[in-house]
């Protein structure tokens, strides 16, 4: 369990985040989303004692960071892959981080297994790619067997064979009864795998909700029927709560009425349909939606005269 309350952190004038208060539950994963530069990773840092909060606080499993006698069996924690640059090899990088722990070479053997890295241990980690980066990151994360575990963008740089093997450990991990934090800007693999969502905006929490609350709130829900006889479909569908906008010649998106209702309109005038499909919301759509106002770096949209 993480307990925030009104955490708040700040270099100079900025206020990186801003009295954040949540909770992030065991038994769950939890994602944390947020725009470039909104407190995601300041967040995970204090939570693991390597950032003082300049004031309010946080707990992991009922204490501070620094409390923890042993801190790795509490909590592991993924914050930068890229910045193990050692000459060690990963077997001996881990030898090394456990042994401030008692933790010996059988459970160092277990967790390279579990990530996959049987085949590159002996090798020296200053050489490894950013998946093998990622992938030791997260068997030096596990290597406590904590009960708390903080990944900052576990899936960067992984294949898509690692991407799926990460999304079935943390959800074997949450099951188990762990807590798990981890924060992604993938959009579809965060709906994939977390259960729960906390969003940051210019680090405030500015939404904090089970995915499927978050997706439903607000989503709109339309259908896209395809038929070669599209303009007379859009006649006899017309009406004032109905919402018709035409993708193309053949396709229409329909809200305001379901798919039932636009196949039997279809069916008693001999209409014939070749797709009838209801769009609910994606996350993706809903964090767009939720953030439109906390985005600090806007991106040009790219029109022909600025690729010219
Ligand atoms: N050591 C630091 N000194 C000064 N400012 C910092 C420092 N670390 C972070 N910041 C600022 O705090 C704000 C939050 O940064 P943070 O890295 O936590 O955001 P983030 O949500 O993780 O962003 P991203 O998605 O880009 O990783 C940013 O404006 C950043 O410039």
């Amino acid at each position: 369990m993480i307990e925030a309350q009104s955490l708040t952190k700040r270099y100079g004038q900025r206020t990186a985040v801003d009295a954040a208060s949540f909770t992030v539950r065991p038994g769950k994963v939890t994602g944390l989303l947020g725009p470039n530069g909104a407190g995601k990773s300041t967040t995970m840092r204090m939570i693991v004692g390597l950032d003082r909060p300049t004031s309010g606080s946080v707990r992991v499993n009922g204490h501070f960071y620094a409390e923890h006698s042993a801190p790795l069996h509490e909590v592991g924690a993924l914050l930068d892959a890229k910045a193990i640059h050692s000459g060690r090899s990963a077997y001996n990088h881990l030898l090394a981080l456990g042994a401030t722990h008692g933790i010996g070479a059988a459970r160092v053997r277990e967790v390279i297994d579990l990530t996959g890295l049987q085949a590159v241990a002996g090798k020296r980690v200053g050489g490894f790619s950013l998946g093998m980066g990622q992938r030791l990151g997260i068997a030096a994360a596990l290597l406590g067997d904590p009960q708390t575990l903080i990944l900052d963008e576990p899936i960067n740089g992984l294949d898509p064979e690692g991407v799926l093997w990460v999304r079935g450990l943390l959800k074997h991990l949450a099951a188990e009864g762990r807590t798990i934090l981890l924060s992604s800007h993938l959009m579809s693999e965060m709906a994939m795998t977390a259960d729960h969502i906390i969003v940051f905006g210019r680090g405030r929490v500015i939404a904090d909700a089970p995915v499927a609350d978050i997706v439903g709130q607000g989503a709109v829900t339309s259908v896209r029927v395809s038929s070669p006889q599209a303009a007379e479909l859009a006649r006899l569908l017309a009406a004032p709560d109905v919402q018709i906008t035409s993708a193309s010649g053949s396709t229409l998106d329909v809200a305001g009425v379901s798919a039932a209702t636009i196949g039997g309109v279809a069916a008693s005038n001999g209409l014939v349909l070749h797709e009838l499909t209801t769009v609910t919301g994606s996350l993706e759509e809903a964090y767009l939606r939720l953030t439109a106002d906390e985005v600090e770096y806007h991106t040009q949209s790219v029109t022909p005269e600025v690729v010219r």
